[in-house]
């Protein structure tokens, strides 16, 4: 369970990036941050894993507050979160294979990261992780020769490969054509649902937003104005997210929260 508790986020700038953000997003949700450009979207993602620290308020990951984690307890903190980038982050030239063992690099010996020989074990969760993606007959392939679309599958594998417990997407299709966005989209869609894997995504494209996620938070000007079901989310609650509807308020008959 993720917990903000009147989380408020300024950076250095002086440019308040959040502020009373109160939030709970339960194990194995599938959820879509949505709004405009500089709205807050990844300052909100990116605290999760500690990434940015917040400034004030508290915030908990099972019942873990993330502010008070210290030096190696952050590592292992991190590595029970996955976080995916619009850039896959990956490096093109090795093989999608090494690429997935990069992610076991902090726990090996000093000597295997010397030689960088890794253990059957972390090769074949590895290798499962690729199988699991659809994307095990390219392990031997060198990543600059695969498509945007298989790229973004090599980094979900590298993620899965350290079995986390939460997802956090930072406009994982913001690179790809709808297609593809849809058939990447589709992973994480399926492993949220077999492995109750929380995933939150930051994302743009609002229709697939809606497609793909079951609750959606909508951030403007760094607050939760909508946080509720699919369902509820009208083209009034949309103009209001997307700053065209006036701060009088907006009412849902689904008793969703709105805050204004
Ligand atoms: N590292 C930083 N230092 C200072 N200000 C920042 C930093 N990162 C973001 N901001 C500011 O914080 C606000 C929120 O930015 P954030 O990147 O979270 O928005 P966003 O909704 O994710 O935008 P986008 O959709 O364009 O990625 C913006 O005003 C942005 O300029």
């Amino acid at each position: 369970m993720i917990e903000f508790k009147n989380v408020e986020k300024i950076y250095s700038n002086n440019v308040r990036a959040l502020q009373n953000i109160n939030l709970t997003i339960n194990q194995g949700e599938f959820v879509a941050i949505i709004g405009l450009s500089g709205a807050g979207k990844s300052t909100l993602i990116r605290c999760i894993n500690r990434m940015h620290d917040i400034t004030s308020g508290q915030l908990f990951v099972n019942g873990m507050e993330v502010s008070s984690l210290k030096g190696g307890e952050i590592r292992k903190f991190r590595k029970r979160i996955g976080m995916i980038f619009q850039s896959f982050n990956l490096v093109t030239r090795m093989s999608v294979l090494n690429n997935v063992l990069v992610s076991f690099v902090p726990e090996l010996p000093f000597w295997r990261k010397l030689t960088g020989v890794f253990p059957k074990e972390y090769k074949i969760r590895a290798l499962s992780a690729l199988e699991q993606v659809g994307i095990l007959d390219k392990a031997f392939v060198r990543v600059d020769q695969l498509s945007g679309g298989q790229q973004q599958r090599v980094a979900l594998a590298r993620t899965l490969a350290q079995n986390p417990e939460i997802i956090l997407a930072d406009e994982p299709i913001a690179s790809l054509d709808p297609v593809t966005g849809r058939q990447v989209l589709n992973d994480f869609k399926r492993i949220n649902q077999e492995m109750e894997l929380s995933v939150i995504m930051n994302i743009h494209h609002v229709e697939i937003a809606l497609e793909y996620a079951n609750r959606i938070i909508g951030v403007r000007e760094g607050q939760v104005v909508f946080d509720g079901k699919v369902e509820a989310v009208t083209q009034e609650v949309l103009d209001y997210i997307y700053n065209s509807h006036s701060k009088e308020g907006l009412a849902t008959s689904e008793g969703e929260t709105v805050h204004v």
